[in-house]
């Protein structure tokens, strides 16, 4: 059912002189959604979502949003709001001020605008820094900052370029919950550029993968996950095979794989490499058609019946674990 805050991309396309960044995109968010764009470097998302923001003009193509056409309105006309890479929050105004900063220029009275600005600080958990200059901030705390500032002009859409890219790890994975809260709380669309798959499938209720300026795939996060489309997406996204079989190319997730001995099995191949990751085991053999493979194994069954670099054995799977790529 469509809704009335949903976004949809059609044939969107982006073009730098010669070269397609973005090249025809027919997308549905739905209202409501986490979507990730996820997709390596040089694909096209973040001038995919820099259109949508309205900081990069439209080549062809329109954006919608709850059916309005957004494409050639000013960035704070559009019901979106972006938070960037860097915070680039203003240095001279207070953690408040900053917040409030869109307010004042709407022309909101102090009285309300410090309301409102407290109000998102609190949802960003960010109160008792409410009166610090940035530059007394660590960059997590500037990024709650950078969002409660986004989130106070009550966009339906709010747009994240690589927002966790310059957290240390652990940090990292912190902000994605409050992100991924945040969004839930508010009930509004976050579409949310990335290219790390852990991050995307961390948080997405949507994954749009792309590659070379076109969609690769795209649909709920565990159906893109268990059932890769294509060669590039079943790589990309990580813990699959792609194993070329006589009757065609397959993906199948690496802890779907089973270690049998080699007579009857779907593949005989020989260990070549065994790495412990603690709850699993990464073993990679050899098999035939020069291909790697890789089986994810639950530690208790590696070590049930450990095995050595230069054994034989067999990588067996269910037929259902075998998802045929067209590409
Ligand atoms: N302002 C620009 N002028 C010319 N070419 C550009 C411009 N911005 C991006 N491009 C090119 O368009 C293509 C897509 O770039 P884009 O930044 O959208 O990709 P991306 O997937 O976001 O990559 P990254 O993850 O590295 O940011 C790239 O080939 C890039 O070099």
């Amino acid at each position: 059912m469509r809704s009335d805050l949903d976004l949809e991309l059609v044939k969107l396309t982006k073009r730098y002189g010669d070269a397609l960044a973005v090249d025809g995109i027919d997308h549905l968010f739905p209202a409501g959604t986490y979507a990730c764009l996820l997709g390596p470097s040089g694909c096209g998302k973040s001038s995919t979502l820099r259109m949508i923001a309205g900081h990069e003009s439209v080549s062809d193509g329109s954006i919608l949003l709850g059916g309005r056409d957004i494409s050639h309105l000013p960035p704070a006309k559009r019901g979106t709001a972006m938070m960037f890479q860097s915070y680039a929050l203003f240095p001279h105004l207070s953690v408040t001020e900053n917040v409030g900063f869109s307010l004042k220029m709407k022309g909101t009275d102090k009285a309300t605008r410090r309301k409102r600005a407290l109000e998102m600080l609190e949802l960003v958990d960010m109160t008792k820094f409410a009166d610090r200059l940035p530059a007394q901030l660590s960059g997590g705390q500037q990024q709650r900052v950078a969002l409660a500032r986004a989130l106070i002009t009550e966009p339906q859409v709010l747009l994240l370029d690589e927002p966790l890219s310059a957290l240390d790890p652990f940090l990292r994975v912190r902000m994605r919950g409050e992100l991924k809260r945040i969004q839930r709380e508010l009930g509004i669309s976050f579409v949310h550029v990335t290219h790390g798959q852990d991050e995307a499938l961390a948080l997405a209720d949507q994954i749009v993968v792309m590659n070379n300026a076109v969609v690769e795939q795209a649909g709920p996060t565990r159906e893109v996950f268990d059932a890769p489309a294509t060669s590039f997406v079943a790589r990309f996204i990580g813990a699959h095979n792609v194993i070329a079989l006589p009757e065609g190319k397959v993906a199948v997730r690496s802890d779907a794989l089973r270690l049998t001995a080699p007579e009857g099995a779907k593949l005989q191949g020989q260990v070549i490499a065994v790495e412990y990751q603690g709850t699993h085991v990464a073993l990679t053999a050899s098999v035939s058609g020069d291909q790697e493979v890789t089986a994810l194994l639950t530690d208790k069954d590696f070590f049930g019946t450990p095995r050595n670099p230069g054994e034989a054995v067999g990588l067996d799977w269910d037929g259902q674990a075998a998802h045929p790529l067209r590409a």
